[in-house]
């Protein structure tokens, strides 16, 4: 019996750069992200994207373009990750650093994949050309620590 979490994530574009957190703790820790999270009772999807967005990096947005949505199963889970994605390109503020993350913007030929989830590299050139997309993806472990990864037939 599988159930589904719902997660929002965010991805802050500027002409030639990305915005993109270090997360500093939980789910993640190490990797560099767009901002999102978990939706609390009574929130849209588009609520939840933003508050987390402003919790995370201190930034307000008026509007969100939903670009992607990735749902991801991990071997031997029941909860599969349905994860919901949103580029702006119009903010208001500066990144600072929260609790959760540590903001910094990268050229857009820097990217650092190597120190992303590994399904990014498949997915962040089609939301930098705009162009929506839906992935579903396997995940298990091979040890402690790696995620083997594969492309999973949606449905
Ligand atoms: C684990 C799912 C995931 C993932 N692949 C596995 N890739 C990216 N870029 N973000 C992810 N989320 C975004 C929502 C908050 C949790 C982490």
């Amino acid at each position: 019996m599988f159930t589904s979490k719902l997660l929002t994530l965010v991805i802050v574009v500027k002409p030639q750069q990305v915005l993109l957190g270090l997360k500093k703790r939980g789910f993640g820790v190490g990797r560099w992200n767009g901002f999102g999270g978990k939706l609390q009772p009574g929130e849209s999807i588009e609520q939840a994207a933003k508050r987390e967005l402003w919790e995370e990096s201190s930034l307000t947005v008026d509007s969100l373009e939903k670009i992607g949505n990735i749902r991801f199963e991990f071997v031997g889970e029941t909860e599969i990750l349905d994860v919901h994605i949103f580029r702006t390109d119009h903010y208001h503020g500066e990144p600072s650093e929260s609790e959760e993350m540590r903001p910094q913007w990268f050229d857009l030929d820097a990217i650092p994949f190597d120190r992303m989830w590994p399904d990014d590299i498949y997915w962040f050139p089609l939301l930098l050309q705009k162009k929506k997309f839906q992935a579903c993806w396997l995940y298990h472990r091979q040890n402690s620590s790696d995620w083997f990864m594969g492309f999973k037939k949606s449905g």
